[in-house]
């Protein structure tokens, strides 16, 4: 599908997603568990694939009218897979269906998209292969197809950090059920930190324990899944919520609120910090869960994304409206996403008329050098490249048609119905 963005001031309210972050653990979280009902859970391409892959295991996962998941699990024993299990474009379900696979008691094969197909895997394999497992890449290249048998006996394992902290989060996860519990040293500093303490957070409210250690952490074997009262609500998700974020900085002179913006573990929660500091206005009531932000005159700033890899997109067009440099740093992981996303904006934004500078673990972009022009771009099959396009869309000069814009189903489904109700004048085709 090709969506054409026209210049559009917004303004409205509009209600945040569910966290992308938060519903794929709840989902796997019962699936360990014999049984748990997740409220307001995501229903994406990505996290229905993780859906797929507990049922595979032997649980079922029913949806009702409301989008309530009513999930029986497989209550820490996965069973071997009657077939492969198809991650589609889904990073987080391949990685942590990869550690649930390594509990089977036989071989289990996953494979995804070509974007998942190229994304790494390899340090994942090697830890559940020093576990006492056998992981292997079909190709040998490190990324899937994979083929994973179990089940892993071994209870301490060193991994790199600065790859993905999906690794950490997979292997948590199925830690908690094996019979002696993993210890993880990271051999590296661990870059998008926040994304394991959701981890955490999601897993101490399953009743599951983890410890930090000096090094890493650590989780112990034997423990049962089972959140208090067989619940768990998923909160709004801040990754999502930065795309009506910006477009209130960039395009909402009359304002635009957001809800279900509840506090949580979620480094991305710093877009509101961010935005405030290049100029915007912007409220945030945390106990009502409410963001109010207007559009102002925008500065560059400088960002590290360490924490936040998944806000690179959003804040590179931020950048090209503001006046001066941003530059955005500690980037290089955010070159295993989707796509590489560093080089796709720079290069998505210059078509735009956006001048930017790309270097291996950072990228500038020159606002004031900057006139930006409505062109064709390509989403390259990126939900965020494509969320991040539509809104320099709002502000070019012209209109703006973004290709492979279906992609928003994998985190934001609704996204350009969003944009319609902040008033926003776009055409599918
Ligand atoms: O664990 C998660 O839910 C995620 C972790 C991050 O990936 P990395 O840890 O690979 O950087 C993030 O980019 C991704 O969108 C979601
Ligand atoms: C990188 C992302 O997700 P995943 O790693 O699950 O594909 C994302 O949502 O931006």
């Amino acid at each position: 599908m090709n969506v054409t963005i026209l210049p559009s001031s917004v303004e409205g309210t509009v209600r945040a997603p569910p966290s992308k972050s938060y519903t794929h653990r709840a989902i796997l979280a019962a699936g360990y568990a014999d049984r748990a009902t997740i409220s307001d859970a995501l229903w994406s391409a990505d996290t229905r694939a993780t859906a797929r892959a507990v049922e595979l295991f032997g649980g079922d996962v029913n949806r009702d009218e409301a989008g309530t998941l009513e999930i029986e699990g497989f209550d820490g024993t996965p069973a071997v897979p009657a077939d492969v299990i198809d991650c589609e474009n889904s990073g987080t379900t391949m990685r942590l269906v990869t550690a649930t696979a390594a509990l089977a008691d036989g071989t289990s094969v996953l494979t995804g998209d070509e974007s998942l197909r190229s994304r790494p895997q390899g340090p994942l394999l090697e830890a559940i292969a020093d576990l006492g497992g056998e992981a292997e890449s079909t190709r040998g290249n490190g990324q899937a197809p994979l083929v994973v048998t179990g089940p892993i006996s071994g209870t301490s394992v060193s991994i790199p950090g600065d790859v993905s902290s999906q690794y950490v989060t997979a292997l948590l996860m199925a830690g908690a059920v094996t019979d002696d519990g993993i210890e993880i040293s990271l051999e590296t500093e661990l870059k998008s930190a926040p994304y394991v303490e959701i981890t955490i957070e999601l897993l101490s409210a399953f009743g599951v324990d983890v410890r930090r250690t000096d090094d890493g952490f650590a989780v112990d074997g034997g423990q049962r899944y089972d959140p208090a009262g067989g619940e768990y609500a998923v909160p709004g998700d801040f990754s999502s919520i930065s795309y009506p974020l910006a477009a209130g900085a960039i395009a909402g002179e009359g304002g635009v609120r957001i809800e279900g913006a509840h506090p949580s573990a979620q480094g991305d929660s710093a877009i509101v910090e961010i935005v405030d500091r290049m100029g915007a206005s912007v409220d945030w009531d945390r106990k009502a869960g409410t963001i109010d932000v207007s559009a102002d005159s925008l500065e560059g700033v400088s960002v590290s994304v360490e924490d936040t890899p998944d806000l690179l997109p959003t804040i590179a067009t931020l950048g090209a409206v503001a006046e001066g440099d941003t530059r955005i740093v500690d980037a290089e992981h955010v070159r295993y996403k989707e796509t590489d996303r560093v080089s796709a904006m720079a290069d998505e934004l210059g078509k735009l008329g956006v001048e930017t500078t790309e270097e291996h673990d950072s990228l500038t972009v020159h606002g004031s050098e900057s006139d930006l022009e409505g062109a064709s771009v390509d989403g390259r099959g990126d939900h965020r490249i494509v969320m991040a396009l539509a809104l320099a869309g709002l502000v070019a000069d012209g209109e703006t048609t973004i290709a492979g814009a279906e992609h928003v189903d994998v985190s934001f489904p609704g996204f350009f119905d969003a944009l319609e109700g902040l008033g926003v004048s776009l055409d599918r085709s």
